[in-house]
């Protein structure tokens, strides 16, 4: 007999950098200690336990950059353990949480420690927390940073909420000195990018009209307010070299306009979500609030020039902005679309949705779609080599895909708290059946979700690395489609790569 190990998966088709392939899986410690051809491992090696994966697809665990859980205060609109029981059984195994929506938002080193407090033990699955850029919190983004955030999170339009001291906005001038501030330590700014001036201006004049309806509310949030926002904020990322990330991207254009961004050298990512790829402004006035969300649903043309340059690479991650409520914000009697709760409650089914939509619909790789899922997010907030791929040493963090299931989505099958989403009925010919968090079964099909075993991750600040990591995605996805995205040397970025040294990664040990 060979080594001893916790766990064998044996016989799954693993995804991994370079593709689909036949292996098995050697679990020790909580890492990936073995990847070997499939049935090798089986018989020559002990295992505590083993799992048959022989005709199922083994990724690596989703790393959802984008969710709002929401605690403090807000848990009753959901809360760390609900939230993550579905990231969980959606074969999700890391998450950051967003600063906003809990109150108070997480904006300063006390309001960190005391949302941290609250995760602790509640969590199935590991994660990671966002600071906030806000109006008059420019003293306090370093000791954020200092205390592990993957980065800062700020809004150009009215991020909405409730309660004294929520999240605001932040206007041109604050956001430069934020970004001056943020890139001084070698931080990364995330932005929610819609212009200020256009969704106020258009929501106040509609409101004067009496125009409350779902395509009014879509008309209020046009794609040049998007647009407008990301080409202000690519200017002043260049001026400032600030590293930048742009959260939920609605549309090509702006995609494009980041590509050409990257082109000059400026260290940009643009993340889209689901929702964009998956649901049109048609399907939001159907479906009705379950599907409102800011950037709004947009139309046929435009989901499918987001495929396009998630084929092209040019989209380096997908998330799934989770923003839920409590049922009467999406459904009370008499409350206008307009009125209604903007977020998708979407985190169970990020990857199942990328699976049907991408590979079965639009033969998207595999590998293509873990990078976008996994790796990059992993990547690009600093929890790289750790999370994001099924390697030797890396977490042994994997969701357990059944390739040849078809079922609809029902309400009882949704973990997170309230259970309104734009997917109850859509059909699926996949179902992740497991997930694994550092080789412990946080989800089973069956069994359901084990609650309380995630770990917090905390990233020092210069340890993220800049734009070009994330070259390996864009060459996977040109190749893909034999179009090339090069990106100019030596421009921008050299001049604006931070000069604190890097660190080695500081995810927390497995317990
Ligand atoms: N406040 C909040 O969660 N907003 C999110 N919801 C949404 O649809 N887009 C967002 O940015
Ligand atoms: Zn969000």
């Amino acid at each position: 007999m060979g080594e001893r190990y916790d766990l064998i998966i044996k016989r799954g088709t693993v995804v991994l950098p370079s593709g689909a392939k036949a292996a098995d899986i050697a679990v020790k410690d909580g890492r990936i200690a073995a990847i070997a051809a499939a049935g090798s491992l089986d018989g020559a090696c002990e295992a505590a336990e083993t799992i048959d994966a022989d005709g199922l697809l083994v990724m690596a665990g989703a790393v959802d950059v984008h969710v709002h859980f929401n605690e403090p205060k807000f848990g009753h609109w959901e809360g760390f353990a609900t939230g993550s029981a579905a990231l969980a059984a959606g074969g999700c195994t890391t998450y950051a949480d967003m600063p906003l929506n809990g109150n108070p938002p997480t904006v300063d080193a006390g309001a960190l420690a005391l949302k941290a407090s609250l995760a602790e033990g509640a969590s199935a699955v590991d994660y990671a927390f966002w600071g906030g850029l806000v109006p008059g919190n420019a003293d306090r983004l370093e000791e954020l940073a200092a205390a592990g955030v993957v980065g800062f999170k700020a809004f150009m339009s009215n991020p909405g909420g409730e309660g004294e001291g929520r999240f605001r906005e932040i206007g041109r001038e604050a956001l430069r000195e934020g970004m001056r501030r943020i890139a001084a330590f070698g931080g990364l700014l995330a932005l929610h990018a819609e212009s200020e001036a256009i969704t106020s201006r258009l929501a106040a004049k509609f409101a004067d009209e009496g125009r409350t309806g779902a395509r009014d509310f879509a008309a209020s949030r046009p794609a040049v307010a998007e647009l407008e926002a990301v080409y202000m904020a690519l200017e002043l990322a260049a001026e400032t070299c600030c590293r930048l990330h742009f959260v939920h991207i609605s549309t090509p254009e702006a995609i494009d306009m980041i590509t050409a961004a990257k082109r000059r050298g400026i260290d940009v990512t643009a993340e889209t979500c689901p929702h964009y790829l998956t649901l049109t402004e048609d399907d939001m006035a159907l479906i009705g609030p379950a599907a409102k969300c800011a950037p709004p649903l947009r139309g046929e043309d435009r989901l499918e020039g987001l495929w396009t340059r998630l084929l092209e690479g040019a989209i380096d991650l997908v998330a799934s902005d989770h923003s839920p409520c409590p049922e009467a914000m999406k459904t009370a009697a008499g409350l206008s679309f307009i009125d209604a709760w903007g977020g998708i409650a979407g985190a169970q089914n990020t990857l199942e949705l990328m699976l049907e939509e991408g590979w079965r619909k639009r033969g998207v790789p595999l590998q293509l779609l873990s990078a976008a899922l996994s790796a990059n997010p992993a990547r690009r907030f600093g929890l790289y080599p750790r999370k994001g791929e099924i390697a030797e040493g890396f977490d042994a963090d994997l969701a357990i895909i059944d390739p040849n299931r078809t079922y609809a989505l029902a309400r009882e099958d949704l973990y997170h708290r309230h259970k309104h989403s734009p997917y109850i009925g859509r059909r699926f010919t996949c179902k992740v059946v497991r997930t694994l968090c550092r080789g412990k079964t946080v989800y089973a099909e069956g069994a359901g979700v084990t609650s309380g075993g995630g770990v917090r991750l905390t990233v020092p600040a210069s340890n993220v690395p800049a734009v070009d990591a994330l070259d390996a995605q864009a060459a996977l996805g040109a190749a893909h489609l034999s179009a090339g995205l090069t990106r100019t040397p030596g421009s921008a970025s050299q001049q604006c790569r931070p000069s604190a040294p890097s660190l080695p990664v500081n995810g927390v040990q497995p317990s």
